[in-house]
């Protein structure tokens, strides 16, 4: 059913319940009406005030703080209200039925968002870190959510649109008033040099989207090797839990099994694969093939191997690093060809190897504004494709045009940046014309 966007909507804003507090936050139209109805009065403008929440026919529900925030200073932009309830499941279910018998609708999921996008208060890219932000598990997400959330990157990308505009509007300057006294000679070299160093601040921003992937998808670390050589037991030893079944048996892990552990704020992934071999075994050989898939998608690879065998195992297509892992130390002596020497038996090697992958972890992002989502990179690629295009064309009014395309590409990943308008506002600020 197609949801009318005037609705008055309602929802549980806070966590799981039973909890302390319950936060029912209402927006639309009818928001006060309906707080009013079942609180009697509210506070000025987002000033809290303790009400008693009843029912139509007067009956108590509870006792509640009640927030109104009168638009468009609120969240969706909308008359919003907030009610902060005992975190029970009856008084919420209670409250919700009367705002339904009231007329409001329970909203969709992100309906809140959906509302104050439209209604200017978020762009695009702040959702999007409004929701990582949500999602946060690690320290370094948070981090990165906050830079996007809080328009730090819509800014980045607004500036950036704005210098292509400016770019455009002095380029059609020259291309429409070139005869005329008041528009200084040509303008071309200038621009063009602006043009040239925004294309590589934009490639720069492009290349650093990896560590953007790292920090919010986590850093992806395939524990890999022959069957035996300690995958699951190396797998069990850092996520301190018993994740993988471990027995002497060759190939007793078939599948890719996976262990997020959040290492001083950085989310990494570990993952254990079936031991790399030759086999009969159907299932084994599907479990093969998926370690190989994981292999080649990783950010680093464990190989492990135990010391002294003789299983020595190359690998035909790892884009990532290696680590090369010599493992059971504590039933050999001999060490020599490793990066590191490990025993998940007693532990010995462990620490080295988590400093090593937080290392290389640190390394990954400088804590600068990179794009961390596919749809940003898609849009940021298509911009410097068409910058590229404008340094290396010859006929002028083309290569405005392809100045114009590139600033509507970084326009669409905030979804606000009206190139035209700004065309406007740039203009407005030139003399021409008398
Ligand atoms: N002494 C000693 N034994 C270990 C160590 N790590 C693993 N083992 C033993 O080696 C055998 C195989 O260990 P797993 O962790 O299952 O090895 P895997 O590489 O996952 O094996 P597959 O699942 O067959 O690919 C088990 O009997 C473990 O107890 C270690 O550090 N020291």
């Amino acid at each position: 059913m197609v949801q009318a966007d005037n609705d008055t909507i309602f929802a549980l804003s806070s966590g799981t319940l039973p909890a302390g507090v319950a936060v029912i936050r209402l927006s639309g139209p009818q928001a006060f009406d309906a707080a009013l109805a079942l609180a009697g009065e509210l506070s000025a403008d987002r000033k809290a005030g303790l009400r008693t929440i009843r029912s139509r026919n007067g009956l108590v529900i509870d006792q509640a703080l009640v927030l109104a925030f009168a638009g468009p200073n609120s969240f969706t932009g909308e008359d919003c209200v907030e009610m902060h309830l005992h975190g029970s499941r009856a008084v919420v279910s209670a409250v919700h039925q009367e705002l339904e018998t009231i007329g409001l609708r329970l909203a969709e999921a992100g309906e809140f968002s959906r509302r104050a996008f439209e209604n200017g208060k978020l762009d695009l890219v702040e959702v999007e870190g409004l929701a990582d932000l949500i999602a946060a598990e690690t320290e370094m997400q948070r981090r990165l959510a906050v830079e996007q959330g809080f328009g730090g990157q819509s800014a980045l990308y607004m500036s950036w649109a704005e210098r292509l505009t400016r770019a455009r509007a002095l380029i059609e300057a020259e291309l429409d008033f070139a005869d005329e006294d008041d528009v200084p000679g040509s303008v071309s070299d200038r621009v063009w040099t602006e043009v040239g160093d925004l294309y590589f601040e934009i490639e720069g921003h492009i290349a650093s989207a990896k560590a953007g992937e790292i920090i919010r998808d986590g850093y992806k670390v395939v524990i890999a090797g022959p069957p035996n050589a300690g995958k699951s037991s190396l797998l069990n030893a850092l996520a301190k839990r018993d994740v993988a079944i471990v027995t002497e048996i060759a190939g007793t892990t078939r599948d890719l099994l996976h262990v997020d552990i959040d290492m001083e704020g950085y989310l990494v992934r570990f993952f254990d694969t079936a031991g790399l071999r030759e086999s009969e075994d159907r299932v084994e050989q599907e479990g093969v093939r998926r370690a190989r898939i994981a292999i080649e998608q990783a950010d680093l690879v464990l190989q492990l191997e135990e010391i002294d065998s003789d299983s020595k195992h190359t690998y035909d297509s790892v884009k990532a690093e290696v680590l090369r892992i010599g493992t059971k130390v504590d039933m050999h002596r001999t060490s020599t060809g490793y990066d590191l020497t490990i025993s998940s038996e007693t532990g010995d090697g462990l620490e080295e190897l988590r400093s090593r992958i937080l290392l290389k972890l640190k390394g990954t992002w400088s804590g600068s504004l990179v794009p961390n989502r596919q749809r940003h990179l898609q849009y940021l690629k298509e911009a410097s494709h068409f910058i590229a295009e404008a340094l290396n064309g010859q006929e002028l009014d083309l290569r405005a045009e392809s100045l114009r395309a590139a600033a509507s590409s970084l326009g669409r990943i905030t979804g606000r940046v009206d190139v035209e308008q700004l065309l406007d506002v740039i203009f407005s600020q030139f003399c021409i014309g008398k």
